[in-house]
């Protein structure tokens, strides 16, 4: 199996560490697999090198200066795996096997990128040895080191992962896993074993940066990424599995929706409203599609189908619950899904849907955004239109 395992700066944080980070890569190696490590700077290095920098530093330097820290690693990791017998080459921007090229923008070269991982997967097969890379940088056209942004070792080894055509690429951190919530933070957290990548995605946009959010758009549907803790020692079983592709899709709902709006001050005043506003919903067994929350007004989205039914129940909840003024509701609403790995990182995104659909007129009925997601609500009628007309936009 061709694995490429990312130790985290946890990971790597004192020489004990190194020392079971070597173990661990030496084991997998003598078990006949092959293995290319990515390795972040030790512990805080990174952080503690740019609270240094307390002077006027340009771009180049500051990437120099902060590209200390993962060099740092991939020396410890080479040196600690020399000593347990294994053939092992530090990888770092200006070595001739270098894979990641950034352009002129910053971004990653993908076309060389590609090129370089693929020859880095061949040299490593045919001649045996450990490429050990640093994670987080890059180089670009003219030689000079780059940097992927913060937590960006992560990209380094899904990316690689992905153009190396590995089986599966391992995230060695200090948690088990991805687990029910942050367990530096909440009590009794458990290991979710299995997650999805939109899944994992969403959370990781919004804080869970157990894995940072940019390398999940590598991950393709037939190379597992697992996330595992250092203290395991066992580069090949254990921790989350991360399962599938993210998904673009631009996807119109099939079925008219209908809206219901309940009005009233309570909606932000009264703890609680919300709630028993969904509850009369959930009791009558009805699915709420979306839900957008305004000032003085909530409004549910549910299939058109189960609208009448839906009004009366609300409506006994106002009248019940004797806070809110009324409730009305609108009907034949289509819904745009727009959802997409880079969505969050394009800056304007919004503005790019939404002012075609303003030049053709198109009323837009609501619009809720998640981390890694956009709604349009819209009249049935203007469907066809505004799907062809987001499609031209993005
Ligand atoms: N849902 C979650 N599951 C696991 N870890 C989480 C979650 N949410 C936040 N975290 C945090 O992510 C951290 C791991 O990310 P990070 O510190 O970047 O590790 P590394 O240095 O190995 O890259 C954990 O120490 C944990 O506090
Ligand atoms: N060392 C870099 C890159 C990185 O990914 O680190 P870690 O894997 O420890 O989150 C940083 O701190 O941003």
């Amino acid at each position: 199996m061709r694995v490429v395992a990312k130790f985290g700066g946890t990971s790597l944080g004192n020489g004990d560490r190194v020392n079971r980070a070597a173990d661990s890569i030496a084991a997998a190696v003598n078990e006949g697999h092959e293995v290319a490590v990515v390795a972040s700077a030790m512990g805080s290095t990174t952080d503690f090198l740019l609270d240094a920098i307390t002077f006027e530093a340009d771009e180049a330097d500051e990437a120099e200066i902060v590209s200390m820290g993962e060099r740092t690693s991939v020396r410890m990791l080479k040196a600690a795996l020399g000593a347990r017998g294994i053939d092992a080459k530090f990888l770092e921007p200006g070595t001739e096997e270098w894979p990641v090229i950034t352009d002129e923008h910053g971004q990653v070269d993908v076309e060389e990128t590609q090129r370089r991982a693929k020859q880095l997967a061949a040299d490593m097969a045919a001649e045996g040895y450990v490429p050990v890379a640093t994670g987080f940088l890059a180089q670009d056209h003219a030689g000079n080191v780059t940097t992927l942004g913060r937590g960006g070792s992560d990209t380094t080894a899904v990316m690689l992962g992905n153009y190396m055509s590995a089986d599966e690429v391992v995230i060695i951190t200090d948690v088990e896993g991805v687990m029910t919530g942050d367990p530096r933070v909440v009590e009794g957290a458990r290991n979710v074993g299995e997650i999805t990548v939109d899944e994992l995605r969403n959370l990781s946009f919004r804080g869970a940066e157990v894995v940072a959010p940019s390398a999940l758009s590598y991950k393709t549907g037939d190379m597992t990424v697992r996330v595992a803790h250092y203290q395991h020692g066992d580069l090949l079983q254990g921790g989350t599995t991360i399962e599938g592709q993210f998904q673009n899709l631009i996807d119109m709902r099939e079925k008219p929706l209908a809206c219901l709006t309940a009005a009233g001050r309570a909606i932000r005043n009264s703890p609680g409203i919300l709630s028993d506003l969904s509850d009369v919903l959930t009791d009558a067994d009805i699915n709420v599609d979306a839900v957008a929350s305004g000032m003085d007004s909530v409004s549910f989205y549910v299939d058109e189908g189960v609208a009448e039914r839906a009004e009366n129940v609300l409506h006994q909840a106002v009248i019940d619950l004797e806070e809110l003024s009324s409730v009305t509701v609108d009907d034949d609403i289509a819904v745009i899904r727009i959802t997409g790995g880079e969505l969050p990182n394009q800056s304007g995104i919004l503005e790019e849907i939404i002012a075609p659909l303003a030049t053709e007129h198109i009323n837009i009925q609501d619009l809720i955004t998640s981390a890694t997601s956009i709604s349009v609500f819209l009249e049935w009628d203007d469907r066809e239109q505004a799907l062809e007309i987001i499609q031209d936009a993005i």
